[in-house]
């Protein structure tokens, strides 16, 4: 596959350019927002989409936040959730209607509306987010570039109409909103109300709800002290602006808590969130070292001359930004594992910490001692929370900052290689009557992505559908130069003939699949060797080790404590009762029945419908003749 194509598969790099669209939108609103509207009706819409984001942190009650704990629990969270949120809206729809017809005032109508609108979008979107990372990806892009393209529109058509950017901005919203539910909303999906879950629900976000609300302080409380400590507006100004080019590059280890919070929701996967922490502290030490050398120029072309005079500002909230990627891609923890006290009481002091300085250092320093209080706060939060991880997962400093030769060995095939998706690629050999079988349970089981089928009767290659059927002799000669990665099934029946295709294959180096079918009962303790394959209706029961490359077939039943050996087959139908011994390579035939503790040797076959009674000796064929009188 092509270059793109494997950039766009790669979860990190969806998430880079969503969030690049996400921030060219907003610029470019608020580029044409500012120049649309007088400065007085600027401030008005401003107003009002602050009070909608302030609204909408509240009124999510904190949902959003826990549903990478609930979903790590329970895999259908996603029903519950997806219906509480739908609940939640019909009733903050119901309450801004009241607000109209009580108040009759529009604008306050249009802020509720707006609220409940976001809230469930803000929810849907965060369980999508967990769900289908890739399709959130592409609807937050698809959003963007309507809005962009509508607010556009509205520039060069109409003029100073409130309402009607008030509705565009709304559509963003309800757009995005749509399109999530479209998304989550699959056969699997299922109107769930449980109220005493919902009561749990309730409980277990209020946490999550006050530290998403002090993050939010935390981020505003700065140009609400220079305020009340009457800094005049240039000032403010200038630093408003240092603090936007900051709040920009946070953009990096919001796409690493993204991807991240997709996966935690799943298990704590701490390897991926080291290899997270050093692309993105490493990613964000670089832009810092960028800005902090060119700022005066980036500053003097983004908003003009006057501007240049926030460059001190600029280079002391950069020094910031590296800390937030502790706190952010490690905060996603506390979303998957629920550990939000530690994360309140953390953000609580910084708050309070921020607050602390800025009080104290904006009399002598101005901005420059609120710039500093940030800088203390963020990289308190930021080193409480990297300290905490370290301990907690005994992960050591040189795995938590710059990135290793090993992430790029890693990095570099990863982008190039043949694989289009997560799942493993798998290559099965044969493809006659068994192989379809096996082809079907592939396709069913969605375990595996098939991408070739070899079989002698290809002298050709052909594709079908994306998958590669080939001559089964010119791949076993060239099985070195292919990619470690991909699992191979022999989907042979014949005992000997798959033996000897497998034998080759491992002595390549191979690996190989194990292929279940959904309808098959495996007792929690069998072990299953590689290879092997347990099909529809089988039923496999307690302490039995299949061997490799064995086949439990259609309908088959291999019941407990029973030890099989490599390559054997029970054919469809049979039955072998407790505590036999099975040896390689046999064949017990269809709809037979071996009676328990009965030792079979190798190479032996039981032939279909028998009554097997008493042990059999290695190469020996047995079948029960019907007695004819
Ligand atoms: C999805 C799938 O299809 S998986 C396929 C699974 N395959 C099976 O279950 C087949 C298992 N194979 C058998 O049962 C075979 O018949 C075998 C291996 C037992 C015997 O095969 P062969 O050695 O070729 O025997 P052959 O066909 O020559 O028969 C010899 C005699 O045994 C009889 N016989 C053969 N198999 C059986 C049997 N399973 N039960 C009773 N009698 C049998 C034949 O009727 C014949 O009798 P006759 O001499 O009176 O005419």
């Amino acid at each position: 596959m092509s270059f793109a194509s494997n950039m766009f598969n790669n979860a990190f790099f969806l998430t880079f350019v969503k969030k690049g669209f996400v921030v060219l939108n907003g610029i470019i609103s608020l580029m044409l927002v500012a120049r649309y509207f007088g400065p007085a009706m600027r401030g008005e819409y401003m107003f009002i989409v602050n009070v909608v984001i302030v609204g909408t942190t509240i009124l999510n009650l904190g949902i959003s936040l826990i549903y990478p704990h609930f979903r790590k629990q329970d895999k259908r969270a996603k029903n519950l959730f997806v219906s509480y949120s739908f609940l939640q809206f019909f009733l903050y729809l119901i309450i801004s209607m009241l607000i109209m017809i009580i108040t009759k005032n529009v604008v306050l109508s249009i802020t509720a509306m707006l609220i409940s609108v976001n809230v469930l979008n803000l929810q849907v979107t965060q369980i999508n987010l967990v769900e289908n990372l890739k399709q959130q990806s592409m609807i937050i892009i698809m959003s963007s570039l309507i809005n962009t393209g509508l607010i556009t529109l509205a520039f060069f058509l109409t003029s100073e109409n409130l309402y009607l950017i008030l509705i565009i901005f709304g559509l963003k919203s309800y757009v995005s909103m749509v399109f999530s539910l479209v998304s989550l909303w699959d056969k699997d999906f299922k109107f769930t109300i449980v109220p005493v879950k919902y009561k749990k629900m309730t409980a277990l976000a209020f946490l999550p709800l006050l530290t998403s609300f002090l993050i939010a302080i935390n981020y505003q409380a700065d140009i609400i002290i220079l305020k009340m400590m009457s800094v005049d507006f240039y000032h403010i100004g200038l630093y408003s602006t240092g603090v936007a080019l900051a709040e920009y590059s946070w953009m990096i280890p919001d796409i690493f808590k993204e991807v991240m919070f997709h996966h935690n929701a799943r298990k704590d996967d701490i390897k991926r969130m080291t290899f997270s922490i050093r692309l993105g502290f490493t990613a964000v030490v670089l832009v810092a070292i960028m800005v902090i050398v060119f700022g005066k120029p980036i500053l003097g072309f983004l908003f003009g001359a006057d501007f240049v005079a926030a460059y001190p500002i600029v280079v002391l909230m950069f020094l910031a930004v590296p800390f937030m990627v502790y706190t952010k891609i490690i905060g996603t923890l506390f979303s998957a594992n629920g550990g939000w006290r530690f994360y309140f009481i953390t953000l609580l002091i910084s708050v309070l910490l921020n607050i602390g300085l800025n009080v104290a250092l904006i009399p002598s320093f101005h901005i420059y001692g609120s710039a500093f209080a940030s800088v203390v706060s963020y990289a308190f939060c930021g080193m409480t929370m990297l300290f905490w991880f370290k301990r907690k997962y005994k992960v050591p400093f040189r795995d938590v900052l710059f990135v290793k030769w090993e992430d790029i060995r890693k990095v570099a095939p990863f982008l190039f290689r043949k694989k289009e998706s997560s799942v493993a690629s798998l290559i099965i050999i044969g493809d006659g009557g068994h192989s379809k079988m096996v082809q079907n349970i592939v396709r069913e089981s969605g375990t595996y992505r098939l991408t070739e089928v070899w079989d002698d009767k290809y002298r050709e290659s052909v594709a079908r559908e994306g998958i590669f059927y080939t001559s089964l002799d010119e791949k076993l000669q060239g099985l070195t130069q292919m990619d470690a990665d991909v699992a191979f099934f022999v989907a042979i029946g014949d005992n000997d003939i798959r033996k000897k295709i497998a034998r080759t294959l491992a002595l390549a180096g191979k690996k190989f699949a194990v292929i279940v079918h959904p309808t098959a009962f495996i007792e929690a303790t069998v072990e299953i060797g590689e290879g092997s394959l347990v099909m529809a209706g089988s039923i496999v029961q307690a302490n039995t080790v299949l061997g490799k490359h064995v086949i439990v077939n259609s309908g088959a039943t291999v019941e407990h404590d029973i030890s099989v050996g490599n390559f054997v087959h029970f054919a469809p139908g049979s039955v072998v009762t407790g505590g036999c011994t099975v040896e390689d390579n046999v064949l017990i035939g269809a709809g037979s029945v071996v009676v328990p503790n009965i030792s079979i040797g190798a190479n032996a076959v039981v032939g279909a419908g028998s009554t097997l009674t008493h042990n059999i000796e290695t190469n020996t064929l047995e079948y029960s003749r019907k007695k004819t009188e």
